[in-house]
């Protein structure tokens, strides 16, 4: 709320103005009233008698329209503020959650959570600004003008406001259950909607419209079930509300009444009482409503809040520096890492790559290689040992350096809904074209870019859809060429292209490797056959450490892979592994594995 405290003390000052002027001219009314029927031998003119209680009704009026207008400008210049600054802090703060935590939530709900908190956020304090505190004032001037005209007037009225208020806010509550098994059914709707049109494409081939709409209204039944519960609760809250309103009136009036007619007091008093009761039931009514919305926003904005202000998985140390990579030396020392406890995927894992070093990683499925560098990216943190960059422990430096001097191909990148080049200056902000062009030549994007009819200014769809995946992959790499971080990792970055755009990338690729150190994660042996070393995943362990030539003249794990790679690829698991070599599967395998000298 910093920035933000004199608007709302001072929309606090004018809705405390508008409210009190509201509720005062049933007063002034009284007050003309009894300047009409006083028999006091004036001869003055009506005007000229009423002039006081005359302008005090004028200037009733026209402060109320004054302070309310006033007000109105207020929020207009802090509503729209204060909304953006609630989504700026909560988005600057959700940007730096792990990657842990963003595969724990969808993208969609996390945006959506946003922008409803930063909604809530204002809807609660308009309700507390808007709502309750001029009902508070209202409820405040009317007793006080009450208690001052008799004190049974008075009594009577706070003694109907502290109940109404107290069972608005009690049926407010008593609802609220209702009311959110009413948003639950109605998010789940919207939720079977978005996957149903997700999966358009399904239900086109297998002709599912009709199953889908079936399957939908099931969900829709349950709203329709729920939504009546609740507006059914809504409808006693009315009856209460229309029942209190009436006591309010018929007790107000026979109270003034029986006070006037014991001469206690005058008429203009009895116009203002019942003046004032109609006021406060304008000003009280759905006050059950009101409460229930607030439960709502506070309840959204507690959501949001439990949901995006968790403390962040990965920080930087108070002490952290920026790195600074001179030769690119990548050292796992003894890490021990898991995802999930007692499940450990490296248990004492140590290796050193050495600057400038090509190094392959293969391995079946699940064997540990995108754990490996999503741990030198420090994507995750290891429970024990450190990996080292150049000498330094990672923990120790800033991430956005890290970040900075590490560049990462994945093996199916996802681009912004903005233009190629936006794409690729992404790399580095302040690249010019002529370096956007040359990477994209480099990764032989800018013949297709070149095509388009909007060249580099083309829009690429949502992650990127419009591009087929082998443009989305070059585009990618267009990136990383342009960033020209000293060190780079490469996940299967060509694996969607076609032979012939492969062999002319990777021809750049291995320019644009100069003298970096780069790590190649591989499905095919044959894009790191010809790199400077090759290491051998299974299950978390580096069963394998060589050349090329070396791992096959060892005749292990490796050259068995080697030899029985179909179609370019590796077999995925460890039983098509065991099924293509014939053995009982994980005892031979493992043996074989035994046989085969580990790096480690
Ligand atoms: N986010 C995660 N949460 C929990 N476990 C995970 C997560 N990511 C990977 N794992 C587990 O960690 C182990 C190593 O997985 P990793 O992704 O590093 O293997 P990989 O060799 O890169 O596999 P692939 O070749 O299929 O990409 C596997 O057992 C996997 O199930």
């Amino acid at each position: 709320m910093g920035g933000f405290r004199g608007w709302l003390l001072l929309m606090l000052i004018l809705e405390t103005g508008q409210a009190a002027s509201n509720i005062l001219v049933p007063y002034a009314i009284g007050q003309i009233i009894d300047g009409v029927t006083a028999a006091d031998g004036n001869a003055a003119p009506l005007i000229e008698r009423l002039k006081t209680p005359l302008l005090l009704f004028a200037a009733l009026n026209v402060a109320e329209i004054l302070f309310s207008r006033a007000s109105g400008a207020c929020l207009i210049v802090a509503g729209p503020r204060l909304r953006q600054r609630t989504t700026e802090m909560l988005y600057a703060y959700l940007q730096h959650h792990s990657v842990r935590y963003f595969s724990g939530h969808f993208a969609g709900a996390l945006a959506h959570r946003i922008t409803e908190t930063a909604m809530s956020v204002n809807h609660t304090v308009w309700a507390v600004l808007f709502d309750f505190w001029p009902i508070g004032v209202v409820f405040a001037v009317s007793v006080t003008l009450l208690l001052r005209t008799h004190a049974d007037l008075g009594g009577f009225v706070a003694a109907w406001v502290l109940v109404y208020v107290g069972v608005s806010f009690w049926l407010a509550k008593r609802c609220r259950p209702y009311a959110q098994d009413y948003a639950e059914t109605r998010s789940q709707v919207n939720g079977k909607i978005v996957d149903s049109v997700t999966n358009i494409l399904n239900v086109k081939l297998f002709a599912r419209f009709y199953h889908e709409r079936e399957y939908l209204n099931r969900y829709l039944e349950t709203e329709v079930k729920a939504g009546r519960r609740t507006f059914w609760y809504m409808e006693r809250v009315r009856w209460f509300q229309f029942l209190s309103a009436a006591a309010l009136k018929v007790g107000t009036i026979y109270f003034a009444l029986k006070l006037w007619d014991q001469g206690l007091i005058g008429v203009g008093d009895f116009a203002m009482s019942a003046g004032l009761a109609l006021l406060i039931i304008g000003d009280a009514r759905n006050l059950s409503r009101r409460f229930l919305e607030f439960f709502e926003y506070v309840g959204n904005v507690s959501n949001g809040v439990t949901t995006i202000v968790k403390p962040h998985d990965i920080v930087d140390a108070p002490e952290a520096q920026p790195l600074r990579i001179s030769r690119g030396r990548i050292e796992f020392r003894d890490v021990r890492f898991s995802y999930v406890p007692g499940q450990c995927v490296f248990d004492g894992l140590s290796v050193v790559i050495e600057p400038g070093q090509r190094v392959g990683l293969v391995g079946f499925s699940g064997s540990g290689k995108s754990s490996f560098v999503g741990l030198i990216l420090r994507y995750y943190e290891p429970q024990g040992g450190q990996v080292l960059i150049d000498g330094t422990d990672i923990a120790h430096v800033t991430q956005d350096s890290l970040h900075e001097q590490v560049s990462l191909i994945p093996q199916d990148p996802t681009l912004f809904h903005r233009s190629l080049k936006e794409n690729i200056r992404y790399g580095r902000l302040d690249a010019d074209h002529a370096d956007i062009a040359v990477a994209a030549r480099m990764a032989r994007a800018d013949e297709f870019i070149e095509g388009m009819k909007d060249g580099y200014e083309s829009l690429v769809g949502e992650r990127g859809v419009k591009l087929s995946g082998g443009q989305r992959q070059r585009i990618a790499i267009a990136r990383v060429m342009v960033k020209d971080a000293p060190i780079l990792i490469l996940d299967e970055a060509t694996s969607s292209l076609d032979s012939i755009t492969e062999k002319a990338i990777q021809e750049n690729l291995d320019l644009a490797m100069g003298r970096k150190t780069v790590i190649v994660v591989a499905h095919r042996l044959s894009t790191i056959a010809h790199l400077d070393r090759i290491l051998v995943f299974d299950r978390g362990r580096i069963v394998e450490d060589g050349n090329h030539e070396e791992l096959l003249a060892a005749k292990g794990f490796y050259q068995k892979l080697w030899t029985m790679q179909a179609g370019g690829f590796l077999p995925d698991t460890r039983q098509e592994f065991s099924a293509y070599t014939g053995h009982t599967p994980d005892a031979q395998l493992d043996a074989t594995l035994a046989e085969a000298s580990p790096a480690e």
